[in-house]
Protein backbone atom coordinates (compact mmCIF):
# COMPACT_ATOMS: atom_id res chain seq x y z
CA UNK A 1 0.00 0.00 0.00
CA UNK A 2 1.01 3.17 -0.90
CA UNK A 3 1.82 5.15 2.25
CA UNK A 4 0.80 8.47 1.68
CA UNK A 5 3.48 10.92 0.71
CA UNK A 6 4.86 13.70 3.40
CA UNK A 7 5.76 17.11 1.53
CA UNK A 8 7.32 20.12 2.52
CA UNK A 9 4.83 22.28 1.23
CA UNK A 10 1.97 23.83 4.01
CA UNK A 11 -1.51 22.13 3.10
CA UNK A 12 -2.97 24.35 0.40
CA UNK A 13 -6.23 26.14 2.59
CA UNK A 14 -9.42 25.21 0.47
CA UNK A 15 -11.63 27.70 -0.92
CA UNK A 16 -14.47 27.31 2.19
CA UNK A 17 -12.06 28.13 4.44
CA UNK A 18 -11.20 30.96 2.92
CA UNK A 19 -14.31 32.87 2.30
CA UNK A 20 -14.89 31.60 5.95
CA UNK A 21 -12.10 33.41 7.17
CA UNK A 22 -12.99 36.77 5.22
CA UNK A 23 -16.43 36.60 6.23
CA UNK A 24 -15.46 36.42 9.86
CA UNK A 25 -12.83 39.76 9.07
CA UNK A 26 -15.80 41.20 7.68
CA UNK A 27 -18.35 40.63 10.17
CA UNK A 28 -15.54 41.68 13.08
CA UNK A 29 -15.27 44.92 11.31
CA UNK A 30 -19.06 45.40 10.58
CA UNK A 31 -19.42 44.73 14.59
CA UNK A 32 -17.01 47.43 15.40
CA UNK A 33 -18.42 49.51 12.94
CA UNK A 34 -21.82 49.28 14.22
CA UNK A 35 -20.62 49.98 18.12
CA UNK A 36 -18.81 53.08 17.03
CA UNK A 37 -21.95 54.18 14.75
CA UNK A 38 -24.78 53.63 17.77
CA UNK A 39 -22.02 55.38 20.51
CA UNK A 40 -21.74 58.35 18.25
CA UNK A 41 -24.91 58.98 16.40
CA UNK A 42 -26.96 58.64 19.95
CA UNK A 43 -24.40 60.76 21.74
CA UNK A 44 -26.94 63.14 23.70
CA UNK A 45 -26.83 66.74 22.26
CA UNK A 46 -25.45 69.49 24.08
CA UNK A 47 -28.12 71.21 26.18
CA UNK A 48 -30.17 73.54 24.32
CA UNK A 49 -32.54 75.14 27.10
CA UNK A 50 -35.83 77.49 26.38
CA UNK A 51 -37.64 79.47 28.38
CA UNK A 52 -40.71 80.40 29.44
CA UNK A 53 -42.34 83.77 31.79
CA UNK A 54 -45.50 83.84 33.54
CA UNK A 55 -47.28 86.50 36.14
CA UNK A 56 -49.83 84.84 37.96
CA UNK A 57 -51.62 88.46 38.95
CA UNK A 58 -53.69 87.43 42.03
CA UNK A 59 -55.82 89.44 43.99
CA UNK A 60 -53.76 89.62 46.99
CA UNK A 61 -50.23 89.68 44.94
CA UNK A 62 -48.69 89.48 41.87
CA UNK A 63 -45.58 86.47 41.07
CA UNK A 64 -43.55 85.93 38.30
CA UNK A 65 -42.33 82.70 37.51
CA UNK A 66 -39.17 81.62 34.97
CA UNK A 67 -39.63 78.07 33.52
CA UNK A 68 -37.34 76.26 31.11
CA UNK A 69 -36.84 73.15 29.32
CA UNK A 70 -35.08 70.91 27.04
CA UNK A 71 -35.51 72.38 23.19
CA UNK A 72 -35.47 68.96 22.00
CA UNK A 73 -38.44 67.73 24.38
CA UNK A 74 -40.39 70.16 23.68
CA UNK A 75 -43.29 67.43 23.59
CA UNK A 76 -42.18 65.16 26.25
CA UNK A 77 -44.35 65.07 29.71
CA UNK A 78 -42.58 66.36 33.04
CA UNK A 79 -40.07 68.46 31.14
CA UNK A 80 -40.40 72.03 31.99
CA UNK A 81 -39.43 73.15 35.27
CA UNK A 82 -39.73 76.58 37.45
CA UNK A 83 -36.31 77.78 37.46
CA UNK A 84 -37.16 81.19 39.07
CA UNK A 85 -39.51 83.18 41.08
CA UNK A 86 -40.22 86.71 42.09
CA UNK A 87 -42.79 88.14 44.25
CA UNK A 88 -44.20 91.79 43.12
CA UNK A 89 -43.48 94.54 45.86
CA UNK A 90 -47.18 95.56 47.07
CA UNK A 91 -50.51 94.57 46.71
CA UNK A 92 -52.00 92.48 43.83
CA UNK A 93 -52.55 94.61 40.54
CA UNK A 94 -56.61 94.86 41.31
CA UNK A 95 -55.32 97.10 44.25
CA UNK A 96 -54.33 99.76 41.76
CA UNK A 97 -58.00 100.86 41.29
CA UNK A 98 -57.40 104.15 42.57
CA UNK A 99 -53.86 104.59 40.67
CA UNK A 100 -53.84 102.22 37.66
CA UNK A 101 -51.12 104.34 36.21
CA UNK A 102 -48.64 102.63 38.94
CA UNK A 103 -50.12 98.74 38.14
CA UNK A 104 -47.75 98.39 35.17
CA UNK A 105 -44.45 99.98 36.78
CA UNK A 106 -44.49 97.70 40.10
CA UNK A 107 -43.78 94.81 38.01
CA UNK A 108 -40.21 96.07 36.64
CA UNK A 109 -38.36 94.73 39.66
CA UNK A 110 -39.07 91.22 38.79
CA UNK A 111 -39.13 91.59 34.95
CA UNK A 112 -35.06 92.81 35.70
CA UNK A 113 -34.60 90.04 38.10
CA UNK A 114 -36.20 87.77 34.86
CA UNK A 115 -33.49 89.73 32.95
CA UNK A 116 -30.64 88.20 35.11
CA UNK A 117 -32.16 84.19 34.77
CA UNK A 118 -32.18 84.29 30.94
CA UNK A 119 -29.12 85.08 28.99
CA UNK A 120 -29.69 87.94 26.53
CA UNK A 121 -29.57 86.58 23.06
CA UNK A 122 -32.68 84.39 24.53
CA UNK A 123 -34.45 87.06 25.49
CA UNK A 124 -36.38 87.89 22.22
CA UNK A 125 -37.35 84.33 21.87
CA UNK A 126 -38.84 84.13 25.12
CA UNK A 127 -43.18 84.27 25.87
CA UNK A 128 -43.94 86.25 28.67
CA UNK A 129 -47.50 85.99 29.62
CA UNK A 130 -49.77 87.77 32.24
CA UNK A 131 -53.09 85.96 33.61
CA UNK A 132 -55.05 87.98 36.18
CA UNK A 133 -57.38 86.11 38.63
CA UNK A 134 -60.00 86.68 40.82
CA UNK A 135 -59.02 90.36 41.82
CA UNK A 136 -59.15 91.57 38.49
CA UNK A 137 -62.75 89.48 37.78
CA UNK A 138 -64.33 91.32 41.20
CA UNK A 139 -62.69 94.56 40.13
CA UNK A 140 -64.22 94.23 36.24
CA UNK A 141 -67.59 93.80 37.79
CA UNK A 142 -67.19 97.00 40.03
CA UNK A 143 -65.61 99.14 37.78
CA UNK A 144 -65.14 98.06 34.33
CA UNK A 145 -63.33 100.93 32.97
CA UNK A 146 -60.45 101.39 36.34
CA UNK A 147 -60.09 97.56 35.33
CA UNK A 148 -59.45 98.20 31.85
CA UNK A 149 -56.68 100.65 32.63
CA UNK A 150 -54.78 98.39 35.25
CA UNK A 151 -54.77 95.79 32.14
CA UNK A 152 -53.45 98.66 29.79
CA UNK A 153 -51.13 99.52 32.52
CA UNK A 154 -49.76 96.35 32.89
CA UNK A 155 -49.27 95.62 28.90
CA UNK A 156 -47.23 98.75 28.31
CA UNK A 157 -44.46 97.95 30.73
CA UNK A 158 -44.65 93.96 29.30
CA UNK A 159 -44.27 95.53 25.87
CA UNK A 160 -41.34 97.33 26.59
CA UNK A 161 -39.70 94.12 28.37
CA UNK A 162 -37.04 92.45 26.13
CA UNK A 163 -39.10 89.45 25.80
CA UNK A 164 -41.33 88.56 23.18
CA UNK A 165 -44.94 89.90 25.12
CA UNK A 166 -47.60 87.20 24.34
CA UNK A 167 -51.00 88.73 25.82
CA UNK A 168 -52.15 89.94 29.25
CA UNK A 169 -55.81 89.37 30.10
CA UNK A 170 -57.95 88.27 32.98
CA UNK A 171 -58.32 84.36 32.49
CA UNK A 172 -61.65 82.58 34.07
CA UNK A 173 -62.16 80.75 36.57
CA UNK A 174 -63.14 77.45 34.88
CA UNK A 175 -59.10 78.65 33.14
CA UNK A 176 -58.10 79.18 36.66
CA UNK A 177 -59.12 75.65 37.94
CA UNK A 178 -57.88 73.40 34.70
CA UNK A 179 -54.35 74.84 34.38
CA UNK A 180 -54.15 73.93 38.03
CA UNK A 181 -54.75 70.38 37.51
CA UNK A 182 -53.23 70.64 34.37
CA UNK A 183 -50.12 71.64 35.97
CA UNK A 184 -49.98 69.53 39.59
CA UNK A 185 -50.51 66.27 36.81
CA UNK A 186 -48.27 67.06 34.77
CA UNK A 187 -45.42 67.45 37.63
CA UNK A 188 -46.90 64.35 39.35
CA UNK A 189 -45.87 62.35 36.20
CA UNK A 190 -48.96 61.08 36.11
CA UNK A 191 -49.78 61.94 32.42
CA UNK A 192 -46.47 59.59 31.22
CA UNK A 193 -48.14 56.95 28.91
CA UNK A 194 -44.82 56.47 26.88
CA UNK A 195 -42.28 53.40 26.84
CA UNK A 196 -43.47 50.32 29.29
CA UNK A 197 -44.82 52.99 31.48
CA UNK A 198 -47.61 53.11 29.28
CA UNK A 199 -48.23 48.85 29.53
CA UNK A 200 -48.14 49.57 33.82
CA UNK A 201 -51.34 52.20 33.24
CA UNK A 202 -52.15 50.74 31.34
CA UNK A 203 -52.84 47.51 33.97
CA UNK A 204 -54.30 50.18 36.72
CA UNK A 205 -57.79 50.45 36.51
CA UNK A 206 -58.11 53.28 38.83
CA UNK A 207 -58.29 56.98 37.68
CA UNK A 208 -54.24 58.01 37.76
CA UNK A 209 -54.98 61.52 38.30
CA UNK A 210 -54.83 63.51 41.20
CA UNK A 211 -57.78 66.24 41.60
CA UNK A 212 -56.33 69.96 42.38
CA UNK A 213 -58.00 72.18 45.14
CA UNK A 214 -56.61 76.10 45.27
CA UNK A 215 -57.75 78.66 47.39
CA UNK A 216 -56.76 82.13 46.97
CA UNK A 217 -57.57 85.29 48.33
CA UNK A 218 -60.67 85.81 46.62
CA UNK A 219 -61.81 82.40 45.05
CA UNK A 220 -61.25 78.69 45.21
CA UNK A 221 -61.05 76.32 43.24
CA UNK A 222 -62.40 72.18 43.08
CA UNK A 223 -61.23 70.22 39.63
CA UNK A 224 -60.82 66.76 39.71
CA UNK A 225 -62.08 63.71 37.04
CA UNK A 226 -65.03 62.21 37.99
CA UNK A 227 -65.81 58.40 38.52
CA UNK A 228 -68.50 58.65 35.98
CA UNK A 229 -69.45 61.09 33.50
CA UNK A 230 -72.20 62.98 35.01
CA UNK A 231 -74.09 65.16 32.50
CA UNK A 232 -76.40 67.06 35.18
CA UNK A 233 -73.88 70.61 34.88
CA UNK A 234 -72.36 70.87 31.43
CA UNK A 235 -70.58 73.76 32.28
CA UNK A 236 -68.95 72.43 34.95
CA UNK A 237 -67.28 69.68 32.87
CA UNK A 238 -64.55 70.18 30.89
CA UNK A 239 -62.80 67.68 27.45
CA UNK A 240 -58.94 67.15 27.19
CA UNK A 241 -57.36 64.56 25.02
CA UNK A 242 -53.87 64.88 26.78
CA UNK A 243 -50.78 62.59 25.40
CA UNK A 244 -53.25 60.26 23.81
CA UNK A 245 -55.74 60.25 26.43
CA UNK A 246 -59.10 61.71 26.79
CA UNK A 247 -60.06 62.73 30.60
CA UNK A 248 -63.57 64.41 31.25
CA UNK A 249 -62.51 66.59 34.10
CA UNK A 250 -65.23 68.60 36.46
CA UNK A 251 -64.33 72.20 37.55
CA UNK A 252 -66.00 74.65 39.57
CA UNK A 253 -64.43 78.20 41.03
CA UNK A 254 -66.30 80.04 43.64
CA UNK A 255 -65.90 83.91 43.48
CA UNK A 256 -65.89 85.60 46.55
CA UNK A 257 -64.63 82.61 48.45
CA UNK A 258 -60.95 82.95 48.43
CA UNK A 259 -59.50 83.21 52.29
CA UNK A 260 -59.73 86.99 52.01
CA UNK A 261 -63.46 87.57 50.24
CA UNK A 262 -64.87 84.85 52.47
CA UNK A 263 -63.43 87.17 55.90
CA UNK A 264 -65.16 90.27 54.41
CA UNK A 265 -68.34 87.84 53.47
CA UNK A 266 -68.46 86.67 57.30
CA UNK A 267 -67.90 90.15 58.55
CA UNK A 268 -70.44 91.83 56.53
CA UNK A 269 -72.54 89.21 57.78
CA UNK A 270 -71.78 89.83 61.29
CA UNK A 271 -72.42 93.42 60.51
CA UNK A 272 -76.19 93.22 59.82
CA UNK A 273 -77.11 91.88 63.78
CA UNK A 274 -74.63 94.76 65.27
CA UNK A 275 -76.01 97.73 67.40
CA UNK A 276 -72.40 99.53 68.20
CA UNK A 277 -69.14 99.50 66.03
CA UNK A 278 -67.66 96.90 68.23
CA UNK A 279 -67.22 93.10 66.97
CA UNK A 280 -66.53 90.62 69.61
CA UNK A 281 -65.15 88.01 66.80
CA UNK A 282 -64.14 84.64 67.64
CA UNK A 283 -62.09 84.19 64.38
CA UNK A 284 -59.61 86.06 65.92
CA UNK A 285 -57.08 85.56 69.52
CA UNK A 286 -57.93 86.94 72.25
CA UNK A 287 -56.54 90.37 72.48
CA UNK A 288 -55.94 91.08 68.72
CA UNK A 289 -57.92 94.33 67.28
CA UNK A 290 -58.33 95.75 63.87
CA UNK A 291 -60.63 98.38 62.82
CA UNK A 292 -62.46 98.37 59.64
CA UNK A 293 -63.75 101.00 56.75
CA UNK A 294 -67.44 100.03 56.66
CA UNK A 295 -68.15 101.80 53.30
CA UNK A 296 -64.92 100.00 51.83
CA UNK A 297 -66.17 97.13 53.17
CA UNK A 298 -69.04 97.03 51.03
CA UNK A 299 -67.84 98.38 47.45
CA UNK A 300 -67.00 95.25 46.36
CA UNK A 301 -69.21 92.74 44.80
CA UNK A 302 -68.54 90.25 47.67
CA UNK A 303 -70.56 92.15 50.21
CA UNK A 304 -72.36 94.75 48.28
CA UNK A 305 -75.32 92.67 48.34
CA UNK A 306 -75.22 93.31 52.28
CA UNK A 307 -75.07 96.77 52.46
CA UNK A 308 -77.10 98.63 54.30
CA UNK A 309 -77.07 102.54 56.63
CA UNK A 310 -75.24 102.18 59.67
CA UNK A 311 -74.99 104.55 62.85
CA UNK A 312 -71.05 103.98 62.33
CA UNK A 313 -68.71 104.41 59.61
CA UNK A 314 -65.59 101.89 61.39
CA UNK A 315 -65.83 98.56 62.72
CA UNK A 316 -63.97 97.68 65.80
CA UNK A 317 -62.52 94.28 66.14
CA UNK A 318 -61.98 92.77 69.30
CA UNK A 319 -60.38 88.80 68.85
CA UNK A 320 -62.07 86.22 71.38
CA UNK A 321 -60.33 83.04 70.27
CA UNK A 322 -62.82 81.03 70.03
CA UNK A 323 -63.11 77.87 67.16
CA UNK A 324 -66.58 76.36 67.68
CA UNK A 325 -67.80 79.73 67.63
CA UNK A 326 -65.40 80.87 64.78
CA UNK A 327 -66.72 77.79 62.99
CA UNK A 328 -70.26 78.48 63.64
CA UNK A 329 -70.09 81.97 61.92
CA UNK A 330 -68.59 80.51 59.09
CA UNK A 331 -70.63 77.81 58.21
CA UNK A 332 -73.12 80.06 57.95
CA UNK A 333 -71.34 81.30 54.49
CA UNK A 334 -72.09 77.77 52.74
CA UNK A 335 -75.83 78.05 51.71
CA UNK A 336 -76.50 74.06 51.48
CA UNK A 337 -81.02 74.53 51.47
CA UNK A 338 -81.14 74.08 47.70
CA UNK A 339 -79.59 71.40 45.66
CA UNK A 340 -81.07 71.00 41.95
CA UNK A 341 -79.02 68.31 41.18
CA UNK A 342 -78.44 64.38 42.79
CA UNK A 343 -75.23 66.25 45.00
CA UNK A 344 -74.37 69.76 45.62
CA UNK A 345 -71.05 71.39 47.14
CA UNK A 346 -72.54 74.72 48.56
CA UNK A 347 -75.23 77.76 47.13
CA UNK A 348 -76.85 75.14 44.73
CA UNK A 349 -73.58 74.65 42.89
CA UNK A 350 -73.39 70.80 41.24
CA UNK A 351 -70.62 68.60 42.92
CA UNK A 352 -69.94 64.91 41.46
CA UNK A 353 -68.78 62.51 44.15
CA UNK A 354 -65.30 62.99 45.33
CA UNK A 355 -62.99 60.74 44.17
CA UNK A 356 -59.32 60.26 43.73
CA UNK A 357 -56.16 61.69 45.64
CA UNK A 358 -56.24 65.89 46.01
CA UNK A 359 -53.10 68.30 45.79
CA UNK A 360 -54.32 71.02 47.72
CA UNK A 361 -51.94 74.21 47.82
CA UNK A 362 -51.57 78.12 47.33
CA UNK A 363 -53.63 79.15 50.72
CA UNK A 364 -54.57 75.57 51.72
CA UNK A 365 -50.84 74.85 51.85
CA UNK A 366 -49.44 78.40 53.46
CA UNK A 367 -52.15 77.65 56.38
CA UNK A 368 -51.80 74.23 56.92
CA UNK A 369 -47.64 74.26 56.42
CA UNK A 370 -47.60 77.36 59.45
CA UNK A 371 -49.70 74.81 61.75
CA UNK A 372 -47.74 72.01 61.20
CA UNK A 373 -50.29 69.88 59.75
CA UNK A 374 -49.14 69.38 56.04
CA UNK A 375 -46.81 66.92 56.72
CA UNK A 376 -46.36 64.13 53.88
CA UNK A 377 -45.02 62.01 56.10
CA UNK A 378 -47.07 61.31 59.46
CA UNK A 379 -50.53 63.00 58.11
CA UNK A 380 -52.29 64.10 60.45
CA UNK A 381 -56.34 62.77 60.59
CA UNK A 382 -59.33 65.02 60.58
CA UNK A 383 -60.03 65.53 64.54
CA UNK A 384 -56.59 65.76 65.13
CA UNK A 385 -56.09 69.11 63.05
CA UNK A 386 -59.35 70.64 63.98
CA UNK A 387 -58.29 69.90 67.65
CA UNK A 388 -54.77 72.07 66.69
CA UNK A 389 -56.42 74.57 65.15
CA UNK A 390 -58.89 75.25 68.30
CA UNK A 391 -56.09 75.02 70.56
CA UNK A 392 -54.01 77.73 68.10
CA UNK A 393 -56.98 80.21 67.94
CA UNK A 394 -57.14 79.64 72.14
CA UNK A 395 -53.45 81.36 72.67
CA UNK A 396 -53.63 84.90 72.79
CA UNK A 397 -52.30 87.33 70.18
CA UNK A 398 -49.72 88.87 73.06
CA UNK A 399 -48.08 85.00 72.94
CA UNK A 400 -48.69 84.58 68.73
CA UNK A 401 -46.79 87.70 68.27
CA UNK A 402 -44.25 86.88 70.50
CA UNK A 403 -43.86 83.16 69.38
CA UNK A 404 -43.71 83.99 65.31
CA UNK A 405 -42.55 87.60 65.29
CA UNK A 406 -40.73 86.65 61.75
CA UNK A 407 -44.30 86.34 59.90
CA UNK A 408 -45.79 88.76 58.62
CA UNK A 409 -48.97 90.63 60.93
CA UNK A 410 -51.07 90.22 57.94
CA UNK A 411 -50.60 86.38 57.65
CA UNK A 412 -50.61 85.64 61.52
CA UNK A 413 -53.62 87.58 62.52
CA UNK A 414 -55.52 85.50 59.91
CA UNK A 415 -54.31 81.99 60.52
CA UNK A 416 -56.89 80.92 62.98
CA UNK A 417 -59.71 82.32 60.68
CA UNK A 418 -58.12 80.62 57.76
CA UNK A 419 -58.01 77.38 59.65
CA UNK A 420 -60.70 77.35 60.73
CA UNK A 421 -62.51 78.55 57.29
CA UNK A 422 -60.21 75.92 54.99
CA UNK A 423 -62.01 73.36 57.65
CA UNK A 424 -65.81 74.56 56.74
CA UNK A 425 -64.98 74.57 52.91
CA UNK A 426 -63.42 71.16 52.97
CA UNK A 427 -66.03 69.48 55.53
CA UNK A 428 -68.74 71.47 54.66
CA UNK A 429 -68.49 72.89 51.42
CA UNK A 430 -67.41 69.70 49.60
CA UNK A 431 -68.29 67.00 52.32
CA UNK A 432 -64.53 65.58 52.98
CA UNK A 433 -65.18 63.43 56.00
CA UNK A 434 -62.89 61.64 58.07
CA UNK A 435 -62.83 58.60 56.16
CA UNK A 436 -61.35 60.58 52.88
CA UNK A 437 -59.54 63.32 54.43
CA UNK A 438 -56.04 61.31 53.86
CA UNK A 439 -56.71 61.38 50.06
CA UNK A 440 -55.99 65.24 50.21
CA UNK A 441 -52.12 65.99 50.00
CA UNK A 442 -51.61 70.09 51.15
CA UNK A 443 -48.47 71.03 48.59
CA UNK A 444 -46.84 73.73 48.21
CA UNK A 445 -44.24 73.04 45.46
CA UNK A 446 -43.60 69.34 43.35
CA UNK A 447 -40.15 69.05 42.79
CA UNK A 448 -38.70 72.91 42.01
CA UNK A 449 -41.47 74.05 40.72
CA UNK A 450 -44.58 75.83 42.48
CA UNK A 451 -48.69 74.02 42.59
CA UNK A 452 -50.43 76.76 40.82
CA UNK A 453 -52.07 77.28 37.40
CA UNK A 454 -49.33 79.02 35.71
CA UNK A 455 -47.56 76.14 34.67
CA UNK A 456 -50.39 74.99 33.06
CA UNK A 457 -51.55 78.04 31.75
CA UNK A 458 -48.31 78.38 29.73
CA UNK A 459 -47.68 74.64 28.52
CA UNK A 460 -50.74 75.17 26.60
CA UNK A 461 -50.16 78.51 25.11
CA UNK A 462 -47.19 77.33 24.09
CA UNK A 463 -48.64 73.82 22.94
CA UNK A 464 -46.58 71.73 24.80
CA UNK A 465 -49.08 69.56 26.11
CA UNK A 466 -49.54 66.81 22.96
CA UNK A 467 -52.70 65.79 22.11
CA UNK A 468 -51.41 62.55 20.97
CA UNK A 469 -48.43 60.53 22.82
CA UNK A 470 -45.26 61.47 21.37
CA UNK A 471 -43.15 58.44 19.46
CA UNK A 472 -40.88 57.87 22.91
CA UNK A 473 -38.42 55.03 22.08
CA UNK A 474 -39.12 52.59 24.22
CA UNK A 475 -35.39 52.27 25.31
CA UNK A 476 -33.54 55.29 26.92
CA UNK A 477 -30.18 56.54 25.03
CA UNK A 478 -27.76 53.93 27.65
CA UNK A 479 -30.08 50.84 27.27
CA UNK A 480 -29.92 51.29 23.58
CA UNK A 481 -26.33 51.85 23.56
CA UNK A 482 -25.56 48.95 26.08
CA UNK A 483 -27.49 46.02 23.97
CA UNK A 484 -26.10 47.25 20.59
CA UNK A 485 -23.03 46.54 22.24
CA UNK A 486 -24.18 43.26 23.66
CA UNK A 487 -25.79 42.45 20.47
CA UNK A 488 -22.49 43.03 18.25
CA UNK A 489 -20.57 40.89 20.86
CA UNK A 490 -22.82 37.82 20.74
CA UNK A 491 -22.37 38.00 16.66
CA UNK A 492 -18.87 38.11 16.48
CA UNK A 493 -18.22 35.75 19.27
CA UNK A 494 -20.43 33.18 17.19
CA UNK A 495 -18.68 33.96 14.11
CA UNK A 496 -15.41 33.89 16.04
CA UNK A 497 -16.31 30.15 17.09
CA UNK A 498 -17.52 28.92 13.62
CA UNK A 499 -14.47 30.29 12.32
CA UNK A 500 -12.92 27.77 15.14
CA UNK A 501 -14.87 25.15 14.60
CA UNK A 502 -13.72 24.86 10.47
CA UNK A 503 -9.90 25.43 11.74
CA UNK A 504 -10.04 22.71 14.00
CA UNK A 505 -8.10 19.35 12.43
CA UNK A 506 -10.70 17.16 11.11
CA UNK A 507 -10.06 14.09 13.71
CA UNK A 508 -11.39 16.79 16.17
CA UNK A 509 -14.44 17.75 14.10
CA UNK A 510 -15.40 14.22 13.35
CA UNK A 511 -14.88 14.07 17.53
CA UNK A 512 -17.45 17.17 17.94
CA UNK A 513 -19.92 15.65 15.50
N1 LIG B 1 -47.32 82.72 53.43
C1 LIG B 1 -48.54 83.13 53.12
C2 LIG B 1 -48.79 83.63 51.83
C3 LIG B 1 -50.09 84.06 51.55
N2 LIG B 1 -51.05 83.99 52.50
C4 LIG B 1 -52.41 84.39 52.21
O1 LIG B 1 -53.00 83.39 51.41
C5 LIG B 1 -54.05 83.96 50.64
C6 LIG B 1 -54.04 83.44 49.26
O2 LIG B 1 -52.85 83.76 48.66
P1 LIG B 1 -52.64 83.45 47.13
O3 LIG B 1 -52.90 82.03 46.87
O4 LIG B 1 -51.35 84.02 46.72
O5 LIG B 1 -53.89 84.28 46.54
P2 LIG B 1 -54.00 85.13 45.21
O6 LIG B 1 -53.42 84.35 44.10
O7 LIG B 1 -53.43 86.47 45.43
O8 LIG B 1 -55.59 85.27 45.06
P3 LIG B 1 -56.58 84.75 43.91
O9 LIG B 1 -56.05 83.44 43.43
O10 LIG B 1 -57.91 84.59 44.58
O11 LIG B 1 -56.59 85.80 42.86
C7 LIG B 1 -53.94 85.45 50.76
O12 LIG B 1 -54.96 85.87 51.63
C8 LIG B 1 -52.60 85.68 51.40
O13 LIG B 1 -52.63 86.78 52.25
C9 LIG B 1 -50.76 83.46 53.73
O14 LIG B 1 -51.66 83.38 54.59
N3 LIG B 1 -49.51 83.05 54.05
CA1 LIG C 1 -54.12 82.44 43.00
Amino acid sequence: MDEPKVTGTKPKMSWTRKILLILGFLSTLAAIALIAVAVTQNKPLPKNVKYGIVLDAGSSHTNLYVYEWPAEKENNTGVVQQVEVCKVEGPGISGYSHATEKAGPSLAQCLRQAEEVIPSKQHQETPIYLGATAGMRLLSLENKSAADKVMSSVEKTLCSAPFSFQGARIISGQEEGAYGWITINYLLGNFKQSGWTKLLHSLKSISETSGALDLGGASTQITFVPNEVYSESPENLLYFRLYGKDYIVYTHSFLCYGKDQALQQKLARDLQTMENSSLLDPCFHQGYQRTINISELFKNPCTSAKKKQFPFSQLYIQGEGDYQKCRRSIQKLFNKTNCPYSSCSFNGIYLPPLQGDFGAFSAFYFVMNFLNLSSEQSPVPLDKVASTIESFCARPWHEVKTAYHQIKEKYLSEYCFSGAYILSLLENGYEFTEKNWHRIHFLGKIGSSDAGWTLGYMLNLTNMISAEDPAMPPLSHGSYVGLMVLCSLVLVSVLLFAWLLFHKPKCLQKGIV
